[in-house]
């Protein structure tokens, strides 16, 4: 939720505003239950929870309402919750703030709203909310709950301690799976979130790669290339790219004479060479030992399409049980291959329909091309071009970053390798959604820089940029 409220801030519509909306559907449920002139007692929390019904108050003209805050107001955890009890106090609402939850005094209202908590909570309810929760389900007022009952886990529906009881929810934006548990009623209120900030990258994805200040060499992924051959820059360019996408470590496994070459390039590189010009079924059990302590494989650049390579490619992934980003012309081979590896295709529009993909000059008929193809290869695919596609045969979601600078050679190879790297902390399907966005983020700081006349380098190096969270 927090990744879609970014990308919906992204988009032009801010957090306040959603929670403008949340508070105005609140009072409208509060409406329907309750004729004019009703007693409502609202009792607010300090988080996004409280200002929800904060709003809520305001939106009740018609009612005899009295908010209760629990806590001091300086205590208020986000901004926009503190402007809207501000708002409150300006305009003399009857507000009352609770230090002491014996305070609390909720007279005998005809509704209650539990503003308490939401999705934020952690663990059983503490003071002053468990005595308040307590207070809440001793009424024989009609409990309206905002979002979530307080003390309910969202997710599984269950408390660690005691929660309120509900008659009533409005949830926001989406079904919580937890809710369905519940003795109540759920209304799930659409609070004007762009389908776009959930179908685009954006902002929002980056938050899934916050990294623990407490974290270990190794945590962030050890990723093995597997390329060159008549091609010597592209396995090198993947093995960058992972680096600046966060790996810790990255490997190639190459031909000799461009082992020598990719050593000559990057003192930041482990390289291994094999024999010969290109990669035959003989390699293969060397290279599946060696992947096989890996986190990742990134298969394809600049391996060539020898008809021994391609049998090589088709026996490692046959073979292989870990994840792998399969570029290039390696890509041809996986719709033939029964493998129980989790892989993340990245084709351009004449690679996927090498593989048998279809496309479509309609945009929304593109998708689900990608979506039904996904589903049948049972894998991940993330097919580039003006806006890349990704799919895993459900979800699909759409990458708006880069610029046209960005079809010079060897783009593509970076962006395998900032898949690579991030597919060893992320999910398949948002690694290949969040590689899409940086890399495309990454060739838009290039361009602005250098005006045009892009070389797969200047994406490279802008790697960093492009995973940066903007304040
Ligand atoms: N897109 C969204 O996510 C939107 C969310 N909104 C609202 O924002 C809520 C989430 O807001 P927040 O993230 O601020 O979280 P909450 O308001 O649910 O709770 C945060 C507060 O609860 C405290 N807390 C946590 N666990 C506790 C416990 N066990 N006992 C006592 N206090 C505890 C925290 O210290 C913090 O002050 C949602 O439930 C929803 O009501 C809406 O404003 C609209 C948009
Ligand atoms: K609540």
């Amino acid at each position: 939720m927090a990744a879609v409220d970014l990308n919906a801030e992204s988009l032009g519509v801010p957090r306040k505003q959603l929670m403008e909306s949340s508070g105005n559907a609140v009072a409208r449920a509060c409406r329907d239950l309750a004729d004019p002139g009703s007693t409502v007692a609202i009792v607010a929390g300090r988080g996004n929870n409280g200002g929800d019904a904060l709003v809520t108050a305001r939106f009740l003209k018609a009612y005899d309402v009295t908010v209760h805050l629990l806590g001091r107001p300086e205590t208020i955890s986000t901004d926009i919750a503190r402007e809207n009890w501000d708002a409150l106090v300006a305009a003399e609402a009857d507000v009352r703030t609770v230090t002491d939850s014996a305070d609390l005094d909720l007279g005998d209202p005809d509704v209650v709203i539990d503003a308490m908590l939401g999705t934020g909570v952690t663990g059983a309810l503490r003071e002053p909310e468990a005595t308040a929760a307590r207070a809440i389900n001793d009424t024989d007022a009609t409990v309206l709950a905002v979002d979530v009952p307080s003390g309910v886990d969202a997710d599984t529906g269950e408390a660690e301690g005691v929660s309120v009881a509900a008659d009533h929810v409005v949830t926001f934006h989406d079904d919580k799976p937890g809710l369905d548990a519940l003795d109540c009623e759920v209304t799930v209120a659409d609070i004007g979130i762009p389908d776009a900030a959930e179908l685009f990258t954006g902002p929002g994805d980056l938050i899934a790669l916050g990294r623990d200040s407490q974290s270990h060499k190794g945590d962030h992924g050890d990723v093995l290339v597997v390329g060159g051959g008549p091609y010597t820059g592209a396995p090198a360019l993947a093995a960058q790219a992972a680096l600046r996408a966060g790996a810790d470590l990255a490997r190639v496994a190459a031909p000799e004479h461009v082992a020598r070459e990719i050593q000559g390039y990057s003192e930041n590189l482990i390289v291994s060479g094999f024999s010969g010009a290109h990669l035959t079924p003989d390699h293969v059990p060397d290279l599946l030992e060696l992947a096989a302590d890996r986190d990742v494989v990134v298969f394809g650049p600049g391996l060539g399409d020898a008809d021994a390579t391609l049998d090589a490619v088709g026996s490692f992934l046959a073979d292989f049980d870990g994840t792998a980003v399969v570029d290039a012309d390696a890509l041809q081979v996986v719709p033939e291959v029964d493998t129980d590896a989790t892989l993340i295709c990245t084709p351009h529009q004449g690679e996927l329909q090498k593989m048998g993909g279809e496309t479509a000059n309609d945009w929304d008929a593109r998708c689900e091309l990608v979506r039904d193809f996904a589903g049948e290869l049972g894998h991940v695919l993330l097919v580039k071009g003006a806006y890349d596609i990704v799919s895993d045969g459900d979800d699909v979601r759409v990458n708006r970053t880069g610029n046209p600078g960005m079809t010079v050679g060897g783009t593509g190879d970076v962006l395998a390798g900032v898949t690579g790297a991030l597919a060893c902390v992320l999910p398949p399907l948002d690694a290949a959604a969040v590689g899409a966005y940086v890399n495309g983020r990454a060739g838009d700081v290039a361009v602005e820089e250098f005006g045009g006349g892009l070389v797969a380098t200047d994406v490279l190096n802008r790697v960093p940029a492009g995973l940066e969270v903007d304040e």
